[in-house]
């Protein structure tokens, strides 16, 4: 749908906030710079970053709105956001919420498996203090997300988090914007790209050490790799899904979860020589009527789709009960894929606010 700024009026100033500027906060910044203009001319809306909170890299607060292209020139070159003396404050994130007056908080932090904090907390005073949220971080729909929503909504804000589970590709928007009627009775598929790209590279032969290493050197892996490997990260997808699609009220602890750090050489050539290969599944499933997870690597024959998800490719399929199975694939994602799930919840909270009259 093409939409342009039908009444020449100038552009409304859109303020965000984002907790977390590491691979996934820079990448959609560098997207933001490259479409700022674009979102500006098609829906009359200036988007600008007036706060930037990480844990040692520096605070970063301008009400009138960052200079972006010198703040990413600062962190790449230097490792700091102290691009100009200003805008720097000491504020803590919450402190930095509650004052920068932005629209929407964009939480980007890391992934805190044990009970999805601080990002619930960052979350909580957003609403508190009026503004939208937008999350990659699957922590609190892991932990929390009926009663974040249920705040949410009574407050009429939005909770976008697109790009939680498998990057900016549509999966909860395939599920809750494009199958009325539909139930999900449960879903199947490969959502961690670390375990999944180091599965492959020792089926190729090379070591598991130097297979991670790349995926952290590519921006993918978790800031603790252990998350990946020992299947947590794809545990707190799977919940977030069981709890987002299924009305569950899972956590990550309470997903049947075995990760890959155990599985040898030798258990990968067993695999070929049976004709398929490991692969961590991630499952949800209704059982009496209550939503269960589970994570663990299992074995994919060479005939069956699954077996064709290679490198940092990943899929889901979802199980309906009107409309059958439907699969999706995420082919080969890099960290621009992760800054598009931003970006895109970022237009439809625009999309959103304009239908409703309030933007
Ligand atoms: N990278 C990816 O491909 C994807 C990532 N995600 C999710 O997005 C989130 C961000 O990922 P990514 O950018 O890769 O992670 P990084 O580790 O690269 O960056 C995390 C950022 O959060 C900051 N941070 C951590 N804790 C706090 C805190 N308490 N207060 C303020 N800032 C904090 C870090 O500060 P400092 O810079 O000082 O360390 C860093 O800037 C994670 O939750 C991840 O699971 C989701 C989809 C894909
Ligand atoms: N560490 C995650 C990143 C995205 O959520 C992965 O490897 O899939």
């Amino acid at each position: 749908m093409k939409e342009v700024n039908p009444s020449h009026n100038p552009a409304v100033s859109f303020p965000l906030c984002l907790i977390g500027f590491g691979n996934a906060g820079q990448a959609f910044c560098q997207m933001l710079l490259e479409q700022h203009d674009h979102v500006k001319g098609t829906y009359g809306v200036d988007l600008q970053i007036v706060a930037i909170s990480t844990r040692s890299k520096g605070t970063l607060f301008d009400p009138r709105g960052l200079d972006l292209s010198e703040v990413l020139t600062a962190v790449r070159e230097g490792g700091r956001l102290d691009h100009r003396q200003s805008a720097l404050t000491d504020v803590d994130p919450l402190g930095l919420i509650q004052k920068c007056g932005a629209k929407a908080m964009l939480e980007l932090s890391t992934l805190s498996i044990e009970d999805g904090q601080p990002a619930i907390s960052h979350i909580e005073t957003a609403f508190e203090n009026g503004m939208h949220v937008i999350t990659a971080n699957k922590g609190p729909l892991a932990w929390a997300y009926s009663r974040l929503k249920a705040l949410a909504d009574s407050k009429g804000l939005e909770l976008l988090h697109e790009t939680t589970v498998m990057d900016g590709a549509p999966v909860f928007n395939l599920a809750k914007e494009t199958l009325p009627g539909c139930k999900v009775l449960g879903f199947k598929g490969i959502l961690n790209s670390t375990t999944n790209f180091v599965l492959e590279r020792m089926e190729a032969g090379d070591n598991y050490d130097e297979a991670l290493q790349e995926a952290k050197r590519q921006g993918f892996a978790e800031a603790d790799p252990s998350l990946d490997i020992d299947g947590w990260d794809a545990a707190a997808k799977t919940s977030a899904l069981i709890n987002v699609l299924m009305a569950g009220s899972t956590t990550p602890l309470t997903i049947d979860r075995t990760g890959i750090a155990e599985i040898t050489l030798e258990d990968i050539t067993a695999a070929r020589e049976r004709g398929g290969k490991l692969k961590l599944i991630c499952e949800g499933i209704l059982e009496n009527g209550e939503a269960k997870g589970s994570v663990k690597p299992v074995f994919v024959s060479n005939q069956d789709m699954f077996s064709t998800i290679d490198a940092t490719t990943s899929t889901l399929c979802l199980k309906t009960d009107l409309m059958g199975e439907i699969c999706m694939v995420e082919r080969q994602p890099e960290i621009q894929q992760t800054a598009y799930g931003v970006f895109s919840d970022t237009l439809t909270l625009i999309r959103r606010l304009k239908a409703s009259g309030s933007l």
